[in-house]
């Protein structure tokens, strides 16, 4: 029984630990024009990579599953954004989603605006 205790305590995220992690998530939101919170293998995140690079946008990238805090910073941003999924992606600290929200934005807009043209006014072309 005492086992599982330590067990179950010493794995769980502590408040302080949760809160950095959504402290650092809220700075690289707020930092980048855009934003993406990926993981190195994950399909989806590459082909909002590749969309990205299409628009010749520029944009800030971390690969959750390469950083010592990267469980944290993605529980951090369910809490934000509702979203456990990556890639989870942000313009002009505006929460886009995943990429098939991104692709939606590319093929429809969003609020009456064009993809390219959110990138312009985010300052990431
Ligand atoms: N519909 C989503 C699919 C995203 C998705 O399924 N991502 C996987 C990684 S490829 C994921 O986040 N799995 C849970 C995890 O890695 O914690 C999108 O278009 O972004």
């Amino acid at each position: 029984m005492s086992f599982f205790f330590r067990r179950f305590f010493s794995s769980a995220t502590s408040p302080a630990t949760m809160d950095a992690a959504q402290k650092k998530a809220q700075q690289l939101i707020d930092d980048n024009a855009v934003m993406v919170f990926s993981k190195s293998y994950c399909p989806y995140c590459n082909n909002t990579k590749r969309l990205l690079d299409s628009y010749n946008a520029k944009y800030k990238a971390i690969e959750l599953n390469q950083e010592d805090d990267g469980d944290d910073i993605q529980a951090a941003l369910a809490k934000i954004t509702g979203q456990r999924t990556v890639p989870n992606i942000f313009i002009n600290k505006q929460h886009i989603g995943g990429n098939s929200d991104l692709e939606a934005v590319a093929s429809k807009g969003k609020d009456g605006k064009k993809l390219e043209e959110l990138l312009k006014e985010a300052g990431a072309l």
